[in-house]
C-alpha cells in the first residue's frame, strides 16, 4: 500500500486526476469506479478541467457507481445515480450510456445486486476504483463488520452514517434511507487499482486504522491492505494520526516521477 500525504484536498484531486488521465491515455476505454460524498469532488473538477483543456480524451471512457440508496424514487437528486450523472458524467461530457450503476429502485433488490456484479464483470472489471472513507472506516456503504469477501448486496446504514449524510438531505436524518446497495468488499478488491482519498481531521482516526491497524472487518477500509495496488491519499489533517507519516513522506519524495501512482 502506498500512502501519499498532500497539502490539501485540491492537491489530492490533482494527483488522482493525473493518474486517471494517464490510465485513459494507456487504455482509452478504461472503466473508472467513482465514489460519492464531498471528498472526491476535487478529483472530478480536476479531471473535467483537464478534459476542457484538451489534455485528456474521455470519448471512450466509462464510469460505474460504487453504491446507491435503496428506495429513493428514480431521479431523486440525492440518489447516487443522480449525483454521479451531475458531478461526473455531465462535466466530463460523457454520454449516459457510458455510465453503469445498480438499480436502487428495483423491486427485487438482491436480483439488482447480482445483475450489477455480473455487469461489472461483463464490462471487463473496474480499472481504477476511487474510494472515500466514512468516519467509521466504511468504504462504499460497507459498514463495520461487513464481510471482507462480500459481493454487491443490500446493507443497513449505521446511525452515524445517516447522521453524516443528513447534510445532503437538508439536515433531516429521517429523510436518509436506512438501506443501501453497495459493491461488496470482495467486489471492490477486484478493481485493478484502488485509490482512497481522505481529507479533513474527521477522517484521521479511520485513516490510521485503515493503514496502520490490523486487517479487520470492523474497519472495512483496512481490506485495502490485501490489494496488490492500493493507494491512499490523505491531506495533512487526515494524516495527523499516522505514526509512519515521516516514512510515507520520504518514500513519496524519493519516488521516480515516471512511476505514477
Ligand atoms: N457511500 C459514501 C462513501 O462512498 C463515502 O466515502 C462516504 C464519505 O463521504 P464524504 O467524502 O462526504 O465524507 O460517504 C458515503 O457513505
Amino acid at each position: 500500500m502506498e500512502v501519499v500525504i498532500v497539502p490539501d484536498a485540491a492537491a489530492g484531486g490533482d494527483i488522482i486526476a493525473e493518474a486517471m488521465a494517464a490510465l485513459l491515455h494507456r487504455k482509452p476505454d478504461a472503466l473508472l469506479g467513482v465514489a460519492t460524498g464531498s471528498t472526491p469532488l476535487p478529483v472530478y473538477q480536476a479531471l473535467a478541467s483537464r478534459v476542457r483543456a484538451g489534455g485528456v480524451d474521455v470519448s471512450r471512457a466509462r464510469v460505474c457507481q460504487l453504491d446507491e440508496y435503496v428506495g429513493l424514487p428514480t431521479g431523486h437528486p440525492e440518489s447516487y445515480r443522480s449525483v454521479v450523472l451531475r458531478e461526473v458524467v455531465e462535466p466530463l461530457g460523457l454520454s449516459p450510456e457510458a455510465f453503469m450503476g445498480p438499480d436502487g429502485a428495483a423491486e427485487d433488490v438482491q436480483a439488482a445486486c447480482d445483475a450489477y456484479d455480473a455487469a461489472l464483470a461483463a464490462a471487463g472489471g473496474v480499472d481504477l476504483q476511487l474510494l472515500g472513507i466514512g468516519t467509521d472506516g466504511h468504504i462504499g456503504f460497507n459498514e463495520p463488520c461487513s464481510s471482507l469477501a462480500s459481493r454487491t448486496r443490500i446493507k443497513t446504514l449505521t446511525e452515524q452514517t445517516r447522521v453524516d449524510n443528513a447534510r445532503f438531505f437538508g439536515g433531516d436524518i429521517d429523510a436518509v434511507p436506512h438501506h443501501v446497495i453497495t459493491q461488496g468488499i470482495g467486489t471492490i478488491l477486484e478493481a485493478r487499482h484502488l485509490v482512497l482519498l481522505a481529507t479533513g481531521e474527521g477522517k484521521a482516526e479511520a485513516v490510521a486504522a485503515t493503514v496502520e491497524g490490523p486487517v479487520a472487518a470492523v474497519v472495512p477500509a483496512s481490506a485495502l491492505q490485501l490489494h496488490p495496488h492500493a493507494t491512499v491519499i490523505v491531506d495533512e489533517a487526515a494524516a495527523t494520526k499516522l505514526k509512519l507519516a515521516p516514512y510515507f513522506r520520504a518514500t513519496y519524495a524519493a519516488k521516480p516521477a515516471w512511476q505514477g501512482l
